[in-house]
């Protein structure tokens, strides 16, 4: 009898694609799933339970051990720095991060940055040699520079839709961004078959995957 694997999904855009590359793999998440607002769904059938979490804390649920694996945006899991092993990249939610300003941005004394990923932006401009002010803001990020509560911004771009309807340019994209499986440190030992069977699965029906380096 193999164990319960419990799995930290984010709820979102990730949701869509993490469960349609599941179910390539051969592992069927039942299509109801896709609508519940259940939060903790029993998979029996698949060896499985789906904790249905914010993104933002799947590194969390993970690193305690409330969840044996999860997936996670490589943005979050740099931003949230949580000791967990990073197994397998997904290749999906594809998108980057980036630096974006006003067209007539000009580097002043004193800058500032508004952003969700202040840990991220903030070694990036200290790598950088720029002396910035971070400021966290939780969504909406472009509002900033429109408004002027900063001079630029540190945030995602996928069809860089919102840039162009909101007259932002993007300076320098800093990260391509992928969703990344994750797993607990003690539960990658315990459930070790059923965590590697499940790698091995989405491992077959990623194009050009590679497991990343500790
Ligand atoms: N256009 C995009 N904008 C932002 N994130 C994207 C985009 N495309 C893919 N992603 C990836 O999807 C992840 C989750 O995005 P989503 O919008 O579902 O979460 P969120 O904004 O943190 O959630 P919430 O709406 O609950 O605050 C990001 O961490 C990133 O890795
Ligand atoms: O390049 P695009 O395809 O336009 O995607 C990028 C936008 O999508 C995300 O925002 P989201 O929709 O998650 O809303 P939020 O700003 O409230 O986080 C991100 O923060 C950008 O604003």
């Amino acid at each position: 009898m193999t164990e319960t694997l419990k799995v930290a999904m984010p709820k979102g855009r990730i949701y869509k694609q993490a469960s349609e590359l599941f179910r390539q793999a051969g592992v069927p998440i039942p299509l109801d799933v896709d609508e519940t607002r259940k939060l903790v769904i029993p998979l029996p059938e698949l060896g499985m339970e789906f904790i249905m979490a914010k993104p933002v804390d799947v590194p969390t649920y993970v690193e305690y051990g409330a969840a044996d694996i999860g997936i996670v945006g490589k943005d979050v899991l740099l931003e949230e720095n949580k000791d967990v092993y990073e197994l397998l990249d997904l290749g999906i939610a594809r998108c980057r991060m980036s630096v974006i300003a006003l067209p007539d941005w000009q580097p002043g004394i004193r800058q500032r940055v508004a952003t969700k990923y202040p840990n991220v932006a903030s070694q990036y401009f200290r790598e950088q040699g720029q002396q910035v002010e971070v400021i966290k803001l939780n969504g909406s990020i472009e509002l900033a520079p429109l408004i002027g509560l900063a001079d630029r911004i540190v945030d995602m771009v996928e069809t860089g839709q919102t840039l162009r309807e909101n007259g932002l340019v993007e300076q320098i994209s800093i990260l391509d961004i992928t969703s990344r499986l994750i797993a607990n440190r003690v539960s990658y030992r315990m459930k070790n078959g059923p965590i590697q069977a499940l790698c091995d699965r989405l491992h077959q029906v990623i194009p050009n995957a590679v497991a990343p380096r500790e």
